[in-house]
């Protein structure tokens, strides 16, 4: 489906939704420490069924490895382009790893170009032939950045657990219930540069056009900048701006598929008109590349029958990407 057809089709989901103005925020230290899981999962249901984002607090990662992974990320994008072009995801084959350059990848390709720059990496997998499976390219010639960076990836698929197991409880699942799918689970690192806009700005060209995730779940770091926005119920672009020291996080398609729609995958995207230059750090985790997706017995009911046939989840998100990589689309 394209994501003009996705977009159609989220404007009757997003009606049955309540409206916010602001995306919720979700304190989960209980859920870490254990004190009050059912507490942080009852807010998370309400966040995930109504925005499908929700900003969350006292997740434990520490400012310090937040801020070196800007560092490391700003002093990659200020890399000459030639030597950024030398890491370009296309050598990577189907791991998809490396640099993206401007206009690159458009996630909304029908109507708009994306004004940002990537680099993405994953677990590193030599060999591994699987797509978004292999070896990661680096950069020669910064020294700190694969250590900061891949560290800050691993701390990323830790908070992604302990998350999956608040959303699993969220839904009255037992708080493992993701663990079997994941395994070895598809997961993407990508640092992202977004340039600031100026003069008149429409969906013609944007940081990043409105789009849902494909997988799981995101945990995006932002800088100071803002830009972000969410679509609420009405239809309404709700501003998603930095907020020290918490995570926008957000669910993908396979859970809203896995939801039975009960949670949406909501459409988000990026205008920089701060007139400074913005970097973000996403991480989207997955599940194993085999793993299938089908509406939960729990969320099928008479009122909301099964909506969606089962798929697994790298041939999902592996056409997904089909649709917003023009390097891929003409192989
Ligand atoms: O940079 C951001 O704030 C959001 C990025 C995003 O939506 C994505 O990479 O999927
Ligand atoms: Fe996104």
């Amino acid at each position: 489906m394209t994501q003009s057809a996705l977009a159609q089709l989220d404007d009757s989901l997003r009606a049955t939704r309540q409206s916010f103005d602001s995306i919720p925020v979700v304190d989960v230290a209980p859920l870490l420490d254990g004190s009050d899981k059912m507490k942080v999962a009852k807010e998370i249901r309400w966040a995930l069924a109504n925005a499908g984002f929700m900003y969350v607090q006292n997740h434990g990662v520490a400012a310090e490895k937040l801020d070196n992974a800007f560092t490391q990320t700003k002093a990659f994008f200020d890399l000459p382009l030639e030597e950024k072009m030398k890491l370009h995801v296309s050598k990577s084959g189907t791991a998809l790893r490396g640099y993206i350059e401007m206009f690159g990848e458009n996630t909304d390709p029908t109507k708009t170009k994306d004004l940002k720059e990537c680099f993405d990496l994953g677990p590193e997998t030599p060999g591994d032939t699987t797509p978004f499976f292999g070896a990661n390219q680096w950069p020669a010639d910064l020294p700190e950045f694969r250590a900061a960076i891949y560290g800050y990836h691993e701390d990323m698929k830790q908070l992604s657990g302990s998350l999956l197991r608040g959303i699993a409880l969220s839904l009255d699942l037992d708080e493992r219930f993701f663990e079997p799918k994941m395994q070895n689970p598809i997961s993407i690192q990508r640092l992202l540069h977004y340039p600031p806009q100026t003069g008149k700005i429409d969906e013609s060209v944007m940081g990043i056009g409105a789009h849902t995730d494909y997988g799981n779940l995101t945990i995006l770091a932002q800088d100071d900048v803002g830009g972000l926005q969410v679509m609420n119920r009405d239809g309404d672009w709700v501003q998603g701006p930095p907020i020290p020291g918490m995570f926008v996080i957000n669910i993908g398609d396979l859970v809203q598929r896995l939801t039975n729609d009960v949670y949406l995958a909501n459409l988000h995207r990026v205008v920089n008109t701060s007139g400074r230059e913005r970097y973000s750090i996403p991480f989207f985790i997955d599940a194993d590349y085999d793993a299938d997706f089908a509406p939960l017995p729990s969320c099928v009911t008479p009122e909301n029958p099964a909506k969606y046939e089962a798929v697994t989840c790298g041939k999902h998100k592996f056409g997904r990407f089909l649709e917003s990589f023009p390097h891929l689309a003409a192989r």
